[in-house]
């Protein structure tokens, strides 16, 4: 699974900031690639260098303790890009070896070109594929997989299969240049593929679509986006409906506080959450609502939540709606809501939810419990408000719209169901996905496993409801919200470790990720 993510400029490449979120698909990767060739006047062997010395510049900032390095380099321009790399560390006095298949030299134009060079450097060990089952590989040597890259277009059987197989057995450091080998880049890899398992991918200029995605992004360790200056004309005029959350996005989207304003100017958040026993992640979605910046903070909870929500979230107002559940709700009007968490599904908690869903009219946040209950009475899907925001996470979405076969077919039904309803789908994952009525994606690249704790969603409906009341449209408050989310559990991970870091270190990390977005 693919861990922290990072993007890695050269100074000289520092792309514009609209440009570079976009998804584009391998096919448009390559067109990008020609367009660059012409309106720079450069040739694509002279691409393949300027990609080499990126990585190979990366390479040497990031690894240490690393002689050697053993380089499998396939016929097509990912094996061009491995020979070129192999030859540039050998220029920086690394320790090289080259692998490839010897007995069928049916190289890329570019390819051909770098394995001459790399030939013609005595110093450089040549090897045939096969010789890698006899090898002794030096501790600390570092694998680079450069076998097939965005090209792949079918199963790795024969020969090239068993090395893959072989390489995933050997217990060294393994970096894929551009997309782990085997890997289709644009949907989902059949089981039956064999894919090596890459500790790190080094990938160039663009985010891949396998990457954000369970059963793809499993083969691609930590990933690092290399930029290597592609057309950003092209990139502009490039058709995609898929795009990747990254800081200048948020940058975009983030208001900061004015002076002149008071409480009323960030708006009336109201959580609507908790039941006897589950009155943390009342506690939890009403902290995160006040720490992201709600104006004024009600939280409608059963009686027995009475103590522990004026305790923990005294800057909240209790709003009483039932004895040990939610029973009844007597809101603030033009409150913004957010329903869902800790609710359980009790009869009586039922028909509010379900009621107060039907005759609401403002886009309002839908999780949890609440949608559970959605999901056991579909004929009110359609009641939920235009532009709502619901945020299930895989089994939440299984209950209200069925099981997908895998990961790629539930966002496109997830895209049918955002158009059909007109709501906005927080697919929650590692990589979550903001799903809109008009079918974008956006993928999120912040976040870690250690917020795989029950607890953590909780604190995201209070987060996006919450940008929701401070009046961030419900696109710009899901993208916000999920992004600020992965961000401060990234660093609550860093002060206190994935495995130790609970909910609640996230929510008061939230702080740090503001700071850090302070112009
Ligand atoms: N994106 C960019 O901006 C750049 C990309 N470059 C590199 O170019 C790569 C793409 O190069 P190619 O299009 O040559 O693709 P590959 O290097 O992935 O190789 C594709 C070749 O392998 C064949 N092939 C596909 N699947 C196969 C299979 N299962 N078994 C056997 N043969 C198979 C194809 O018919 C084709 O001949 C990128 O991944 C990247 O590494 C860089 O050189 C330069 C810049
Ligand atoms: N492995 C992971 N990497 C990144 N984020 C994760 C991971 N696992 C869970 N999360 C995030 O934590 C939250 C969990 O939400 P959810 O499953 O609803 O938990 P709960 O309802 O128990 O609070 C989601 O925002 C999800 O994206
Ligand atoms: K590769």
């Amino acid at each position: 699974m693919c861990e922290i993510v990072e993007i890695y400029f050269l100074p000289k490449f520092v792309l514009n900031p609209f440009i570079f979120m976009k998804l584009l698909n391998a096919n448009q990767i390559k067109s990008a690639d020609k367009f660059t060739l012409e309106e720079q006047k450069i040739s694509s062997l002279q691409l393949m260098e300027r990609a080499a010395e990126t990585a190979v510049e990366y390479l040497i900032s990031k690894i240490r303790n690393t002689q050697k390095f053993c380089i499998f380099c396939g016929k097509g321009n990912n094996g061009g890009d491995g020979f070129a790399i192999a030859r540039l560390l050998y220029q920086k006095s690394y320790d090289v070896e080259v692998f490839t298949d010897l007995s069928n030299i049916n190289f890329s134009d570019e390819a051909k070109t770098n394995f001459q060079k790399v030939k013609s450097i005595s110093g450089i060990d040549l090897n045939d594929f096969s010789e890698v089952e006899n090898m002794r590989f030096k501790a600390n040597s570092i694998i680079l997989d450069c076998i097939f890259g965005i090209g792949l277009n079918r199963k790795i059987e024969g020969k090239i299969e068993r090395l893959i197989q072989v390489l995933n057995t050997i217990n060294l450091k393994k970096i894929s240049i551009d997309i782990p080998s085997g890997l289709l880049s644009d949907g989902f890899t059949p089981n039956d593929f064999t894919v090596l398992k890459a500790d790190e991918t080094l990938s160039f200029q663009f985010w891949k679509k396998a990457f954000f995605y369970p059963e793809t992004g499993r083969f691609c360790g930590k990933i690092q986006i290399l930029n290597i200056g592609i057309s950003e004309n092209f990139i502009a005029s490039s058709e995609s409906t898929e795009y990747i959350i990254d800081e200048h996005l948020i940058k975009n989207i983030y208001q900061p506080r004015e002076d002149f304003v008071n409480k009323g100017t960030f708006g009336k958040t109201v959580m609507i959450a908790g039941s006897y026993g589950k009155i943390g992640a009342a506690v939890l979605a009403t902290k995160a609502a006040l720490k992201s910046g709600s104006g004024l903070t009600f939280c409608a909870a059963p009686k027995c939540g009475y103590n522990v929500l004026q305790n923990s979230a005294p800057e909240a107002m209790f709003i009483e709606s039932g004895e040990n559940f939610i029973e009844f709700l007597d809101l603030p009007e033009d409150g913004v809501l957010g329903i869902g968490p800790g609710l359980g599904t009790e009869a009586d908690t039922e028909k509010v939810v379900l009621n107060l869903i039907k005759n609401q009219k403002m886009p309002m946040v839908i999780d949890a419990d609440a949608l559970n209950i959605l999901s056991k009475n579909k004929d009110f899907l359609k009641y939920i408000p235009t532009n709502s925001i619901i945020t299930p996470h895989p089994k939440e979405f299984e209950r209200l719209f069925g099981a997908s076969k895998n990961a790629f077919e539930r966002t496109e039904l997830a895209k049918r169901k955002a158009k059909e309803l007109n709501i906005f789908i927080v697919l929650k994952g590692h990589h979550t996905q903001i799903i809109s009525p008009e079918k974008e994606v956006f993928y999120n690249i912040t976040g870690n496993s250690g917020m795989a704790k029950g607890g953590s969603g909780d604190a995201l409906t209070g987060i996006i409801t919450s940008f929701l009341s401070q009046n961030y449209s419900p696109k710009n408050a899901a993208i916000f919200g999920v992004w600020l989310h992965g961000k401060a559990g990234d660093f609550a991970a860093e002060k206190y470790s994935k495995e130790s870091i609970l909910p609640s270190d996230l929510i008061e990390n939230i702080a740090e990720v503001f700071k850090d977005l302070q112009p």
